[in-house]
């Protein structure tokens, strides 16, 4: 059992999962995932969501030890994605005289996902702003619709100042690796929640009023200092304002001309002045970190080869999760390759021109199978005016 322990009365009971393959099937994770799940233990008891299936025995053995022989009275339900919810079955069968607390649009999915008898009888439904008294502990409830599901709500417990904040303020990682959270916890946010950025921001400027002391995620590590640096990244983040000055050089290549020529541009950039150039090949490495890094710098140059009378194939995923997630208030310059009919450059920027607030540059530059002279002038050009 995880000996996390977030204050005298409140208990963590999550697990660490680092057996996964691919998180959401989709995410790489090297240093796994955790299911945080917490206990308030008051006069009356609160469970603070569960844990993935994977981890069902973990939690049960966790929630038993912090109960010590007593039963909880409620399980508040903050997000109904199954990585939290799907102990829920569990819990209402070992509980029944426990009580589900959730938002309206919760539980009308609750039968979606569980067979419960008698759920009307079971559960509470919680609104905007209103209070659940525990003893000496309060739960205010917040409604956070889109803030990933449209059931989400976080809830603040009033005399300690904790926010149980969903999926919000979440990172890849297991509890017990130590590593940077800004970085795995942008990765998670703008690939998990990025879409939804006006949603964050209603959620963020509901809460602005509270103080904050302690921000309790459903991945990743409790926050217990400095929070306003937190909120301060979300703020950024759900702005989709660039956080950082740089240029992220993104290339899909086949045989390598084209990576050849996106590490030209790279030197050319450094050259000019540019302080950060980060390369990505589209086709092995992260793309969910390019996507991260797409968000995280203000200036993206796209480097493609032409395929089948379109754009190589990772360039185009690449493109269509960065309009997935709502893509905007960026520069960027094209690069496309071609050995007889050059056509990258113009799916590229089909897909751009659909983007809100992109400068797209004038400059692209063209190359036929392998760069030559005139395509370094051109690159000159491009990397003048998209770091001008
Ligand atoms: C399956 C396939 C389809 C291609 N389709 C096109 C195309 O539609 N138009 C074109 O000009 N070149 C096309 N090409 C050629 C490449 O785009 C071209 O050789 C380019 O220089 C490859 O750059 P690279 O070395 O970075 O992979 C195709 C190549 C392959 C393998």
């Amino acid at each position: 059992m995880s000996k996390l322990t977030i204050s005298d009365a409140v208990k963590y009971i999550g697990a660490d999962d680092k057996t996964l393959d691919l998180f959401e099937s989709q995410y790489s994770i090297p240093n796994g995932v955790s299911y945080n799940s917490y206990v308030i233990l008051d006069e009356k008891i609160a469970v603070m969501d569960t844990v993935d299936s994977r981890k069902t025995e973990e939690w049960k053995e966790n929630l038993q030890e912090a109960l010590a022989g007593r039963a909880p009275d409620y399980l508040v339900i903050s997000h109904l994605e199954p990585d939290h919810a799907a102990n829920i079955q569990h819990f209402v069968e070992m509980y029944p005289q426990a009580m589900l607390v959730a938002s309206a649009k919760a539980v009308s999915m609750l039968p979606q996902f569980f067979d419960i008898s008698n759920l009307k009888d079971r559960t509470l439904v919680v609104k905007e702003g209103e209070t659940l008294s525990l003893g000496s502990h309060t739960l205010q409830f917040f409604m956070a619709p889109m803030v990933h599901w449209p059931e989400v709500m976080v809830e603040y417990e009033q005399s300690e100042k904790i926010l149980f904040s969903a999926d919000g303020f979440g990172k890849f990682g297991a509890l017990d690796v130590e590593e940077d959270w800004t970085c795995e916890a942008r990765r998670y946010y703008f690939n998990i929640v990025g879409k939804y950025g006006a949603q964050v921001q209603g959620l963020l400027k509901k809460l602005s009023s509270l103080e904050v002391r302690t921000i309790c995620p459903l991945h990743g590590p409790v926050l217990t200092e400095n929070i306003e640096y937190y909120i301060g990244k979300y703020l950024t983040w759900s702005s989709y304002e660039p956080e950082d000055d740089g240029v992220l050089v993104a290339y899909a290549s086949i045989h390598g001309n084209t990576k050849h020529a996106a590490e030209k541009m790279k030197d050319i950039l450094e050259a000019k002045g540019a302080e950060k150039v980060v390369l990505t090949d589209l086709s092995r490495d992260d793309m969910a970190e390019a996507v991260e890094d797409a968000f995280r710098y203000d200036k993206v140059i796209l480097a493609a080869a032409s395929y089948d009378g379109g754009v190589f194939p990772c360039m185009e995923s690449f493109l269509l999760n960065l309009s997935h997630k709502n893509y905007q208030k960026r520069k960027i310059g094209l690069m496309e390759n071609g050995s007889w009919a050059p056509c990258a450059g113009r799916v590229m920027k089909g897909v751009i021109e659909g983007m809100k607030n992109i400068g797209l540059c004038e400059n692209m530059v063209t190359i036929k199978s392998v760069m030559n002279e005139e395509n370094i002038k051109e690159m000159e050009m491009l990397a003048e005016e998209i770091l001008g």
